[in-house]
């Protein structure tokens, strides 16, 4: 206990010079991830598909303050992107600090098609890159003792309709990724994993997937990819984020799953739902 025990108290200064690499940054959270790491004056590597959209968010992170920032640009379904990531951390900075995976692929909210294809490619981009990009830090975040953070979402919990695909891919991090921090733990290594449950946060792509069928309103994005940077500076194992509707669900979950099944599906506007 004394070995794993975390920091309790969060201060940005802990983020200065620290070496991170963002996934997913080109946009959403991972974008408000990368500007609260530049204010911090973190060194970041950010990766994403678009080039055009990571030169613009590393133009701001050095406006920011950021201690030096690079991107990297191709997809995540590509097996050989993750070990050229590492290699360029290794290159530049001689070390990594910080392993943000938070990237996804495109996925609808709509009644699973029967596309088996969809699944295995999905499957390639959230969960087996992930695995390769956290199999390529070890040995870097060992000699740190460093931090893995997963960014996950309560669908990687419980499993609601409309998000088969996605729903299995990160259920899958859950099980990969709660098991390998078993293992460090037993290999006294000191590197911690993180697993961020979130909720309906008010990025572009989900506001356009989701707001005509759940009327909620979701959380701001600004304060999550703080609240992430938060709970992996801290070594937490798992973030609930927010952590009142995140709470509630998986309380009620494991006390009446089929209860909490039936108040989703009634929360929905099925009518609205398109088939594909
Ligand atoms: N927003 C929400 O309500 C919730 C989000 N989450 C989780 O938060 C994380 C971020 O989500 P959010 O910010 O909403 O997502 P966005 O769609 O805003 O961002 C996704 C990022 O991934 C990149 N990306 C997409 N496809 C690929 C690919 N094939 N290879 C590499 N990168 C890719 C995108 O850039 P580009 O297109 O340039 O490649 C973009 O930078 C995800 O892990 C998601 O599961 C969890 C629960 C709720
Ligand atoms: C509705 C769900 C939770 C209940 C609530 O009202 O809080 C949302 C919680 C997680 C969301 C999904 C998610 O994890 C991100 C996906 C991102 C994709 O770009 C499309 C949308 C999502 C499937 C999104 C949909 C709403 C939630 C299931």
């Amino acid at each position: 206990f004394y070995f794993y025990s975390a920091p309790e108290n969060f201060n940005e200064e802990m983020l200065r010079g620290k070496r991170v690499i963002v996934t997913g940054a080109s946009s959403g959270i991972g974008e408000q991830m990368a500007y609260h790491l530049a204010r911090m004056e973190a060194h970041l590597l950010l990766t994403a598909r678009t080039e055009a959209k990571l030169q613009k968010v590393v133009e701001r992170c050095l406006e920011l303050g950021a201690a030096s920032a690079r991107y990297i640009s191709g997809s995540m379904d590509s097996p050989s992107l993750p070990e050229q990531v590492l290699r360029e951390a290794e290159n530049t900075w001689g070390g990594l600090d910080m392993l943000i995976l938070n990237h996804i692929g495109q996925s609808g909210f709509t009644y699973f098609s029967g596309d088996v294809g969809h699944v295995r490619k999905l499957l390639e981009t959230n969960f087996v890159s992930y695995v390769a990009l956290a199999t390529a830090a070890l040995p870097m975040l060992k000699e740190s003792e460093g931090s893995i953070v997963v960014v996950s979402s309560i669908a990687g919990k419980i499993a609601g309709p409309f998000t088969a695909p996605y729903s299995a891919t990160k259920f899958a991090l859950d099980g990969f990724f709660s098991s390998l921090r078993q293992e460090l733990i037993i290999d006294k290594v000191n590197v911690s994993i993180t697993l961020c449950i979130l909720g309906y946060i008010n990025t572009e792509s989900a506001v356009r997937a989701v707001s005509h069928v759940i009327p909620d309103t979701p959380a701001p994005k600004e304060e999550c990819a703080l609240e992430i940077i938060r709970a992996g500076v801290l070594r937490r194992r798992e973030l609930h984020y927010p952590g009142s509707s995140v709470g509630t669900m998986l309380l009620l979950h494991s006390i009446a799953p089929e209860l909490l099944d039936s108040i989703v599906r009634s929360s929905y506007r099925l009518e609205n739902v398109q088939r594909t």
